[in-house]
């Protein structure tokens, strides 16, 4: 015979299941927010001062944003073409030249198919230098156009958040050392040509650097772990970019702005998907450490000051491979 669980039981019960069901229910989403690039620095003082509001918000409440009118739609489908071309018109062969040869590597190719990964990957330093596959001819120039419009975005959000931040413009510019940044472009394909072996295209991480920028073919695969600790799924609209913070920019705040974890899950290899994550990050001799601005009695320094080529090498990893160190950066909770 049923149980009766009583109002109160009930109501337990109910949001027992409620809150069971928020585990796997990715409906259940924060609308993640649109920033127009042109209005941040519009000449209407009115309308920068409130889209400088809007990006403020979404940098501290969210750490991630869609971007739009910073690089034409045509420039971001042309990149798009030339990975997808890097991808198809080249075979395994011709890639596998890329595989890891030293630690001052300038391409570097993978494939991995295994529980933790799933995803064929080129990475490529883009800034200062740019070095990119000369194979296909597509590839190179389609490529750098997208990088450069990216990069022109990069010193213009440095701008803007500065200015948000309450320093003068140039003043990201000038601690990140953006005009030698160290700018890591990384192409990926899902599930890599293996097939995946489980659901995880790439395992929960965050990345280093100022911010990363990810444009991609098809939506869905991406998720970002909100503030509020549900996973979103990144589904890009038409004519915009992903933006999300970096880890460099959490510890120069000293963890007002936050790096957000984000994975990658696959569909049972029923759709082949290509992203493009471009991490900007500082210059490599860049030393970053907490400002003095966000320090006080209350707000103590959360994170160890490093220069950019150490913290990316600080878990034995080389600077191409853009790891992130930031739990190691993290100072341990004085009791
Ligand atoms: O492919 C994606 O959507 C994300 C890639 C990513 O997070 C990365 O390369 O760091
Ligand atoms: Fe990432």
């Amino acid at each position: 015979m049923a149980q009766s669980v009583g109002i109160l039981g009930q109501e337990c019960f109910d949001l027992k299941k409620k809150a069971i069901a928020h585990l796997h229910d990715y409906s259940f989403m924060e609308e993640i927010p649109t920033i127009d690039y042109s209005l941040l620095f519009s000449k209407d003082h009115n309308e920068r001062s409130k889209s400088l509001e809007h990006l403020g918000k979404a940098c501290q409440e969210f750490g991630f944003f869609y971007l739009i009118n910073g690089v034409e739609e045509r420039v971001v489908e042309g990149a798009l073409k030339g990975i997808s071309d890097f991808f198809e018109l080249t075979n395994q062969e011709e890639r596998s030249e890329y595989l890891k040869k030293n630690s001052v590597d300038r391409i570097r190719w993978y494939l991995r198919s295994d529980a933790g990964e799933n995803r064929e990957n080129l990475k490529i330093v883009t800034h200062p230098e740019y070095h990119c596959p000369g194979k296909p001819d597509s590839c190179k120039d389609a490529i750098g156009e997208y990088l450069k419009g990216m990069h022109e975005v990069e010193l213009g959000l440095a701008k803007a958040i500065s200015t948000i931040l309450g320093y003068e413009e140039t003043y990201i510019e000038k601690e990140f050392k953006l005009e030698a940044g160290f700018d890591v472009a990384t192409f990926n394909l899902y599930p890599p040509s293996l097939q995946s072996k489980g659901s995880i295209g790439l395992a929960e991480h965050t990345d280093p650097g100022f911010f990363v920028s990810l444009i991609q073919n098809v939506n869905g695969g991406l998720q970002m772990l909100s503030h509020k600790g549900n996973w979103i799924t990144v589904n890009i609209p038409r004519n915009r970019i992903f933006i999300g913070i970096g880890d460099h920019l959490e510890i120069l705040t000293n963890g007002k702005y936050k790096s957000h974890i984000h994975q990658v899950i696959l569909d049972n290899n029923k759709v082949k998907r290509i992203s493009m994550a471009t991490l900007h990050g500082p210059s490599l001799d860049t030393f970053v450490a907490p400002t003095p601005g966000f320090i006080d009695d209350s707000h103590p320094p959360t994170y160890r000051g490093m220069t950019y080529k150490e913290s990316l090498e600080l878990n034995g990893f080389d600077e191409i491979d853009v790891q992130s160190s930031l739990i190691q950066l993290r100072m341990p909770l004085s009791l």
